[in-house]
């Protein structure tokens, strides 16, 4: 699945407060918040203890931890987690990432030099080139590198053992990653969207730290604009924090958290101004489809792309718009949302009376 939203960016798309890839501001701030032990680290149960056990067990034995790969959307927890292996093994840690190794000799530099136990945490794997992921491949495997020396005819691999170290690889897009490379990974964590009970107790442990103060249903309120997203809902939190510093007398409550959102155009249920944009054209404008991706993004003055990689992704996750062969169509949640009736239920719906924004959609029952 395609989660690199930010990369179409039209009008409305740029600097979305709701966006999960980090910006400047939350670079700043997210090594503050950053959990630095598997406890502290919320919700993601099945990942937690899988890895708990992996890496006890290595403790047990004395041993290096098996390689690690995470994937999952951006903002999850991917690199937090690479950093809590490191902390958890008691062993240092080697950040670098698939776009940064550009040739193998880059990859060899930094393997050779890696000591004993060492965690190389290697982000947006499936970015690197084919040269370095095959270099990768025997070093994960045997813990050796062929080094090339000199060109042409004349060349010759020096093979280069390599201490015993942990690989632990991140990407957002799992799918890409081609199967010699995924098999050779010990362990697998697949990172989920975080329920909003998981995103209120993150709100909580960040207020904290950032020494805010915000009662439970603020942090509730927050939670659940926050699209299933730990950086977003702390983002979210900073900017309510503003809010409350300025608007009232600094406590994060239900009715700040909510008139705060309203500014910055994040609605109830984390949707912004570009995915209403969508949804209401498709409602007001096709009567809720269905309707092709190219008119829908004309209808709403933004590039195809932008539609359907920047806002779509979400709108089908939360049930509001799918995606069919005929086009793009709005569920009965997505009238319900926003507060209006399908017209077949206001002109035709025989026997079946009133009902505004009870959520029965006359386009969908049958
Ligand atoms: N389980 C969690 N508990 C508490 N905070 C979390 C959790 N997961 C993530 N966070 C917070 O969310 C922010 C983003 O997390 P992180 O940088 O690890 O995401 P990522 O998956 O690496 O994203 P990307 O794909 O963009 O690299 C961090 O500030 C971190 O503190
Ligand atoms: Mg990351």
């Amino acid at each position: 699945m395609n989660w690199d939203e930010d990369s179409a960016a039209g009008p409305m798309a740029a600097d979305r407060v709701v966006s999960g890839t980090a910006d400047g501001d939350d670079h700043a701030v997210e090594a503050a918040l950053r959990p630095k032990d598997l406890g502290e680290f919320v919700g993601q149960e099945r990942v937690r203890e899988q890895l708990d056990l992996v890496l006890r067990a290595a403790r047990a034995r004395g041993a290096t931890a098996d390689h690690v790969l995470l994937s999952g959307a951006p903002g999850l927890g991917k690199t937090t987690l690479s950093m809590i292996i490191a902390a958890e093994m008691g062993a240092p840690i080697r950040i670098t990432s698939g776009p940064a190794i550009q040739h193998a000799g880059d990859l060899a530099a930094i393997l050779s030099s890696l000591t004993e136990g060492e965690v190389l945490f290697l982000d947006e794997i499936h970015r690197m080139s084919r040269p370095a992921e095959e270099m990768l491949y025997m070093a994960m495997e045997d813990f050796r590198v062929d080094v090339v020396v000199g060109k042409g005819p004349g060349a010759t691999a020096i093979p280069l053992e390599l201490p015993p170290f942990t690989l632990v690889g991140a990407t957002t897009r799992a799918g890409l990653l081609p199967p010699p490379l995924r098999d050779r990974f010990g362990f697998t964590g697949h990172m989920e969207f975080y329920a909003p009970a998981e995103l209120q107790r993150v709100i909580h442990r960040s207020a904290g730290l950032l020494d805010v103060a915000i009662d439970e249903e603020g942090a509730a309120e927050i939670a659940g604009r926050s699209r299933g997203t730990p950086r977003i809902a702390n983002r979210l939190l900073r900017r309510v924090r503003d809010y409350a510093q300025v608007k009232a007398d600094g406590l994060i409550t239900r009715e700040i958290a909510a008139r705060a959102l309203q500014v910055y155009e994040v609605d109830g249920r984390g949707l912004d101004r570009l995915d209403r944009a969508v949804l209401t054209a498709l409602l007001k404008l096709f009567g809720g489809g269905p309707v092709g991706l190219s008119t829908l993004a004309v209808a709403v003055g933004e590039e195809r792309e932008t539609v359907e990689e920047v806002a779509e992704p979400f709108l089908v996750r939360e049930g509001l718009l799918a995606r069919t062969p005929r086009g793009r169509i709005a569920t009965p949640a997505a009238w319900d949302h926003l507060g209006m009736v399908p017209p077949q239920q206001v002109t035709g719906g025989a026997g079946r009376a009133g009902g505004a924004g009870g959520g029965q959609g006359g386009l969908f029952t049958e």
